[in-house]
């Protein structure tokens, strides 16, 4: 029998590793086998990776994280890493045999005054910073996910595709290096032209021989938030009350929101269906020019990145049910990558989705964006190929 409850976490504390009260530093690092997964932000100076950092800081799911930009990071990096958000808190307990010691003791022994850290491995959110393509490896070796905001956003008059000359070079050279250091992570693809750029990354991917498609997501979450706060407005709901598919790829007319299956279900009258549509279509134009210059949607894009990377982790984790929209190698039509929803796993995006009984209005726009949806891929494919 134990004579009284610190006496016998004492003699617990006699079997624990180090057994005193000060945590060693190493002790405190996340590292192998800790809990959480690795993430890389490529881009994470800008708009979007600056955001999405910070928002990344705060998921539990996360225990490293790697800042990657060709400017600032380490600035970034260092204002970042003072947020005093998620210390995974982990038992390391090393208890003989036979001493019958619960959790739930050893909780009930910790909240009757001693120091939590007397018996626990603390493994600290780690948060560093890389800066320039010499420090690309070092950044990626390792990771579980990457995130990839790098690249040129646009200013008012131009489309997305006008970005392709510059960021198709910058996301062929970020995942020639996921190829080479973290080939079998999970990437998710932000950078613009995205109906572009994700064929450019499987191409870059099957070159090296690392093309795994179901770990290669083009980003469109942020096409489902507008539709869900749109659609939202129109019937009077709390946004999050409301599920919009939307399929196809990410520009313009291949947005499309499948309104006729909106959950919970309701019905549009033509001119609503008519509006909806067309500002889900042109949601990223309306902040482009609203920016006047001053670039695109960074707020909004970083919030549906990292709720779209957190499904991702959670997918990883063995989570069921985890089901979003992402632009992906499909056969759900007769193009090699459409945009619809998919089911998240350990393995990445391990079912796609068929895009169920389409109305007359979505058939029509359905045909639109497969023609443009197929010259864009088409743009990608050659880029690497040719
Ligand atoms: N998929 C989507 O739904 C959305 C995509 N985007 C796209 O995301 C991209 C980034 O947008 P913002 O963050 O607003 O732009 P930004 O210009 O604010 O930031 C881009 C960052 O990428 C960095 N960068 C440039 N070349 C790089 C390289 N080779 N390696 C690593 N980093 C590099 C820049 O230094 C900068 O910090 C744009 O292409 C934009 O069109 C934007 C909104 C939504
Ligand atoms: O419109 C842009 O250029 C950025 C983007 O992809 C979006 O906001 O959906």
């Amino acid at each position: 029998m134990e004579s009284s409850s610190s006496q016998r976490v004492a003699r617990i504390a006699a079997h624990l590793n180090p057994p005193n009260f000060e945590l060693r530093r190493e002790e405190c690092r996340a590292k192998g086998g800790a809990p959480g997964f690795k993430v890389a932000i490529l881009g994470a100076a800008g708009g979007i990776g600056q955001s999405l950092a910070l928002l990344m800081k705060m998921n539990p799911l996360v225990s490293v994280l790697h800042l990657y930009d060709v400017v600032n990071s380490p600035g970034v990096t260092a204002d970042i890493s003072h947020m005093d958000t998620t210390a995974v808190v982990m038992f390391f307990l090393q208890v003989k045999e036979g001493e019958n010691i619960t959790m739930l003791n050893l909780l009930y022994e910790c909240m009757h005054g001693l120091t939590l850290s007397y018996y626990c491995g603390v493994f600290i959110f780690q948060v560093r910073g890389f800066l320039g393509q010499p420090q690309l490896e070092a950044a990626l070796t390792g990771m579980d996910l990457v995130v990839i905001p790098a690249g040129v956003p646009r200013k008012p008059g131009m489309t997305r595709d006008d970005l392709f000359n510059i960021n198709a070079g910058i996301v062929r050279t970020l995942c020639e290096g996921v190829a080479k250091c973290c080939p079998n992570a999970v990437v998710n693809l932000i950078s613009n032209p995205v109906n572009s750029t994700v064929p450019i990354a499987a191409e870059v991917f099957k070159k090296a021989g690392t093309y795994n498609p179901k770990r290669l997501l083009g980003v469109t979450t942020l096409d489902v938030t507008r539709a869900n706060t749109f659609v939202g407005e129109v019937l009077g709901l709390d946004p999050k009350m409301v599920d919009v598919p939307v399929v196809g790829g990410h520009a313009g007319v291949t947005i499309l929101p499948l309104l006729s299956q909106v959950k919970p279900p309701c019905s549009f009258t033509p001119e609503e269906t008519e509006y909806l549509t067309k500002r889900i279509q042109d949601g990223g134009t309306e902040v482009v020019q609203a920016k006047a210059g001053a670039g695109s949607a960074t707020l909004s894009m970083a919030y549906a990145a990292a709720k779209f990377a957190d499904a991702c982790l959670r997918g990883l984790k063995g989570d069921a049910g985890v089901v979003e929209c992402a632009f992906v190698a499909s056969e759900v039509t007769e193009l090699p990558f459409f945009a619809s929803k998919v089911r998240l796993g350990r393995a990445g995006a391990e079912e796609v989705y068929q895009l169920g009984p389409l109305n007359e209005y979505e058939r029509i726009g359905l045909e639109k964006a497969k023609k443009e949806l197929a010259e864009s891929i088409q743009k990608g494919t050659n880029f690497i190929k040719k």
